[in-house]
C-alpha cells in the first residue's frame, strides 16, 4: 500500500470515528508509547550490563503483549461493552505491576521507574472516581512493597538500606501525591457537572417563560408570532392549505364578575385544556392575550378545519361545567380564515378576526369561517356589529 492510500485512509478514519472513541485511542496510544520509552530504558540498562538481559527480554515480551491487548480491546469496540471504555483502571493496575516488577529486576537502576510511575498515575487523574484512585493506592503500596522486599530479600546488587528507604519514600509520596491530585481533579469536575445541569435547567426556564403564558402553559403571543412567520413563510409546492383560527371565550367578565378573578383564570386553563385535547398533535394553540387564543392548522382543507373547529366549539360547551368549577359554564366564538401563500401573519389575522367580529355577532357560540383570499373574503366575511 502506496503512502498517500494509508494517509488517505487514515484521515478517513479519523473523520468518521466517534470522537470519544478517538480520544479513548489516543490515550491508549499515549500510554503505549510511555511504556514503550520504558523498554527502551530498560533495554538499555540491561545491555550497559548493568542487569540480566533475559528477565528484562521477558518482561519487555509481557509489557507489549498488554499493550496489544488493549490495543485491540478498545479498537474493535469490544471495550464499550465496559463501564469505562478507556480501560483506564485495567491498564493503570497492569502498568504498575510491570513497573513494580521492572523495579525488581533494572539492578543498581531500579530508581528510574519511579519517575515513570508518576506519570502512570497522571493517566488516573481525569479517568478515575476517587474510589478506584483510593484502591489504586493500597494495590500501589502492596505491589512496591512485594518489589521492595524481594529486593531487600534477594540482596540484589547495589542493595543499600539507606537507598532502598529513599525509594520507598518516594513510591509513597507519588502514590499519595497522585491520590490527592485525583480528589482535587474529581471534585472540581464534580462541581462543574453540577453547575452544568443548573445552568441548563435555568436555560431551560428561560426559553419556558420566554416562549410559554405563565397561566395556561400554551405558547405566548410573541412565539406564536415567530412560529407564524416561519410556518407560513415556507413555499410548497403544491402550496399548503393552512387555517388560521381566532377562538375568544363568550362573555368572559360576567364570569369573572360572578364568580372572581381566579376562577375566572380556572376557566381559562380549562379552556387551553379543552382545545389542546381536542385538536392534532401538529396543530399549535397560542394564548393571544387575555381570553383571546389563536390556533393554526397545518395542511388542512378548508372543510376539515370547518369540522374541527366545531369539534372545539362543542367541547368547550361541554366540558366547562364540569372542569371549571360549580357553576361556572362558558362558550367560544371562533372566527378561521385560510392563509392566501404570500400573504402576511397579521393579515390573514385580520380576517379571522372579522369572522370572529361575525360569530360574536351572529349570538355567539359558534363557528363562522372566511374562505379564499383576502380579497374575496372581504365580501365573505360578516360585518362586525354596529
Ligand atoms: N381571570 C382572568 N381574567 C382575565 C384575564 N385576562 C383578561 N381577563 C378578563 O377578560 C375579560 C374580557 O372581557 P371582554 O373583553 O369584555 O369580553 P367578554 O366579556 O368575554 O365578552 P365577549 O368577548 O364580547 O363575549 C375582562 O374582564 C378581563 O379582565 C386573566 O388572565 N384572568
Amino acid at each position: 500500500m502506496d503512502a498517500r492510500r494509508a494517509w488517505q485512509q487514515w484521515t478517513d478514519w479519523v473523520l468518521t470515528t466517534d470522537p470519544a472513541q478517538r480520544l479513548r485511542l489516543s490515550m491508549a496510544g499515549l500510554a503505549a508509547l510511555l511504556m514503550v520509552a520504558c523498554m527502551l530504558v530498560m533495554n538499555g540498562v540491561a545491555w550497559a550490563g548493568l542487569t540480566a538481559r533475559t528477565p528484562v527480554l521477558v518482561w519487555s515480551v509481557l509489557c507489549s503483549t498488554g499493550l496489544v491487548v488493549v490495543y485491540v480491546a478498545i479498537r474493535s469496540g469490544w471495550s464499550q461493552r465496559c463501564a469505562d471504555p478507556s480501560l483506564t483502571l485495567p491498564q493503570i493496575v497492569y502498568a504498575m505491576a510491570c513497573n513494580a516488577v521492572a523495579y525488581t529486576i533494572a539492578g543498581p537502576a531500579r530508581g528510574v521507574t519511579l519517575p515513570i510511575l508518576a506519570v502512570i498515575l497522571m493517566f488516573g487523574i481525569f479517568g478515575l472516581s476517587t474510589r478506584q484512585m483510593l484502591g489504586v493506592l493500597v494495590y500501589g503500596l502492596v505491589a512496591f512493597g512485594t518489589a521492595l522486599g524481594v529486593v531487600a530479600w534477594r540482596h540484589e546488587a547495589g542493595h543499600e538500606p539507606a537507598l532502598e528507604i529513599a525509594h520507598a519514600a518516594m513510591i509513597v509520596v507519588v502514590l499519595l501525591s497522585g491520590t490527592f491530585l485525583t480528589t482535587r481533579v474529581q471534585a472540581t469536575r464534580q462541581h462543574l457537572r453540577r453547575q452544568k445541569h443548573e445552568l441548563t435547567l435555568a436555560l431551560e426556564q428561560i426559553l419556558r417563560l420566554a416562549t410559554r403564558d405563565a397561566l395556561t402553559g400554551l405558547f405566548n403571543r410573541r412565539h406564536m408570532l415567530e412560529l407564524l412567520e416561519r410556518e407560513l413563510g415556507r413555499t410548497a409546492r403544491p402550496p399548503r392549505s393552512i387555517v388560521l383560527a381566532q377562538l375568544d371565550i363568550d362573555h368572559f367578565k360576567a364570569i369573572n364578575d360572578q364568580h372572581g378573578h381566579a376562577a375566572g383564570d380556572k376557566a381559562l386553563q380549562t379552556f387551553a385544556d379543552v382545545v389542546s385535547a381536542s385538536v392534532r398533535q401538529s396543530d399549535v394553540l397560542a394564548r393571544w392575550g387575555g381570553e383571546e387564543f389563536v390556533l393554526l392548522l397545518c395542511d388542512t382543507p378548508l372543510g376539515e378545519a370547518q369540522q374541527l373547529l366545531e369539534r372545539v366549539r362543542t367541547a368547550v360547551a361541554q366540558a366547562a361545567p364540569r372542569d371549571a368549577g360549580d357553576g361556572v359554564a362558558f362558550t367560544v366564538s371562533i372566527g378561521a380564515a385560510v392563509h392566501t401563500p404570500g400573504e402576511a401573519a397579521e393579515r390573514t389575522l385580520e380576517r379571522a378576526d372579522r369572522a370572529l367580529y361575525a360569530a360574536k355577532a351572529a349570538g355567539r357560540n359558534r363557528v363562522v369561517l372566511c374562505p379564499g383570499s383576502a380579497a374575496e373574503s372581504a365580501t365573505t366575511a360578516a360585518p362586525p356589529p354596529a
